[in-house]
């Protein structure tokens, strides 16, 4: 479902984010990437999402070549990804519910069914009790709790987490954990990027970059 063969990413002469990378995540598998802060691991993440393209080497999703994909085939992709990414943040002028609205109403689903689905979402994430509050209002890990579910609105078929749990204490992030481990034991593809090792979970898949190479997997 996803590939990355032989996989390099330069942003500058001097900057190698990635080096050639190999893997392959199946479908329905949880992966967690580890790796020290810059080992690449946003990088590798853009890429599945086309946010960014490989210098040299492949990457496919769901047999998309992602470097080959033009814009106008981007919004498609997305369409099968929940991006759990710091940079997209919740609207603060808007209420919870609005924010797990809006991926839907983007793609023309009526308010009503819209409001139905986020309800929904809160609900699994333990939110929905928060629908009307602002965003402000919420804890950091309520606040990432809210962008699981606006993640998984549109039912991705692949969610992808970049620190979902940065800055977060050790309950809300087990918490984080737990909602995303539930998105994959319904059929959820998840790939979830942390440098914090101590809530992995024995057993996961673990791929860990350090200064932008693939090392071994544990057996
Ligand atoms: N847009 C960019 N332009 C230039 N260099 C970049 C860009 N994005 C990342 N880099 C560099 O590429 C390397 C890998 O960065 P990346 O963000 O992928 O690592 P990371 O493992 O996600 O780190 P962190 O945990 O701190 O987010 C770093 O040296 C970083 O400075």
């Amino acid at each position: 479902m996803i590939e990355f063969h032989d996989v390099s990413k330069q942003y500058a002469a001097d900057t190698t984010a990635l080096r050639a990378v190999t893997l392959t995540i199946n479908k329905g598998e949880l992966v967690y990437l580890a790796g020290p802060s810059g080992a690449g691991k946003s990088t590798l993440l853009k890429m599945i999402a086309a946010m960014e393209r490989p210098t040299s080497g492949k990457v496919t999703v769901n047999g998309t070549d992602i470097g080959k994909l033009k814009s106008a085939g981007v919004p498609f992709l997305r369409r099968n990804l929940g991006l759990i990414f710091q940079q997209q943040r919740l609207l603060t002028d808007r209420t919870v519910l609005a924010n797990v609205m809006m991926p839907m109403l983007v793609t023309g689903l009526s308010r009503a069914q819209a409001e139905e689905r986020a309800r929904a979402a809160l609900d699994k994430v333990g939110l929905l009790a928060r629908a009307n509050a602002q965003p402000m209002a919420l804890s950091g890990g309520e606040q990432q709790r809210v962008s699981i579910a606006r993640a998984i609105v549109n039912r991705p078929q692949i969610i992808l987490a970049d620190e979902p749990t940065a800055n977060l204490d050790r309950d809300s992030a087990n918490q984080i954990f737990d909602a995303l481990r539930a998105f994959n034991k319904v059929g959820v593809t998840c790939l979830i990027s942390t440098h914090d090792e101590h809530v992995l979970d024995s057993g996961a898949r673990v791929i860990r970059l350090v200064q932008g190479q693939l090392q071994a997997e544990a057996a």
